[in-house]
């Protein structure tokens, strides 16, 4: 694949093990959920996490989604328990979604598609930062919400009024004081299983947590996030949309759930 990589037929999720062979390894994600092989682990603890408004630093358009990014340096903003051990610190959430509502999300849930996935990235402390933690096996938990189609949603809201000044890739702008854990379900039951970054480089370094409850998102709402561009200021304008991975093989991994 000469050309960088994306969503498209000639450079997307088809074509990605072209220039990163991991794409067939035995840790790819996401997967399709089925609940009923997934196993209930007594062993796994609720999922503490606790974020620091302040540490939110800007919302930007990187070309693949819109990602909002926070300041690492302290452990203001973590991710404890639930199946990981130690402290992993926040450092940016993204999301994927689809052109239609049908479509969109990259995990599944017994063949199931929700219209988007929200992934909150977190980076284990025992490496020195995120860049070294995410070519380590146990380098990073990423915590994935699914989006449902209902009432508009307020915190969802505050992102979408900063898309005009990201409309374009390479755009950025400063985003202050908001809190993730306004994204977060009200019930945090989740599903957990060893897994990769589903964009390249695909590096097979994620405990992905996989929260049962959907967040909600207005078709409105759904709109603006495909108003969003892939493309560039002054490029040919193509639409941010179906920017996700399918499922992949699950290769033997077990999936184990928090409740029953
Ligand atoms: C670190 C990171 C970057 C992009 C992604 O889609 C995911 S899932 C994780
Ligand atoms: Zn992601």
């Amino acid at each position: 694949m000469s050309q960088a990589w994306g969503y498209a037929a000639n450079n997307g999720p088809d074509k990605w093990a072209d220039s990163f062979p991991i794409a067939n390894g035995p840790r790819q994600s996401p997967i399709d959920i089925v609940p009923g092989e997934a196993s209930y682990d007594a062993e796994l603890k609720p999922l503490v996490l606790k974020y620091d408004p302040s540490t939110c630093l800007e919302i930007l358009n990187n070309g693949h989604s819109l990602q909002v990014t926070f300041v690492d340096d302290t452990d203001s903003s973590t991710l404890k328990d639930g199946p990981i051990s130690g402290t992993y610190r926040l450092k940016q959430f993204h999301f994927h979604w689809g052109a239609s509502d049908d479509k969109g999300s990259e995990h599944t849930v017994a063949g199931t598609k929700y219209p988007a996935e929200l992934h909150l990235v977190h980076w284990n402390t025992k490496y020195e930062s995120f860049g070294k933690a995410a070519s380590q096996p146990d380098g990073l938990a990423v915590v994935g919400v699914f989006l449902k189609i209902g009432a508009k949603n307020a915190s969802l809201q505050k992102l979408i009024d900063a898309f005009e000044s990201i409309k374009t890739k390479g755009r950025q702008s400063s985003f202050a004081n908001f809190n993730p854990a306004t994204l977060l379900p009200g019930c945090l039951d989740y599903w957990t299983y060893d897994g990769s970054l589903t964009t390249p480089p695909l590096l097979e370094s994620v405990t992905w947590i996989v929260c049962k409850e959907p967040i909600s998102i207005s078709s409105e709402q759904m709109g603006k996030f495909r108003s969003l561009l892939f493309s560039a200021e002054g490029e040919a304008e193509c639409c941010m949309v179906d920017n996700y991975r399918p499922p992949q093989p699950l290769k033997g991994r077990p999936v184990r759930a928090s409740f029953k």
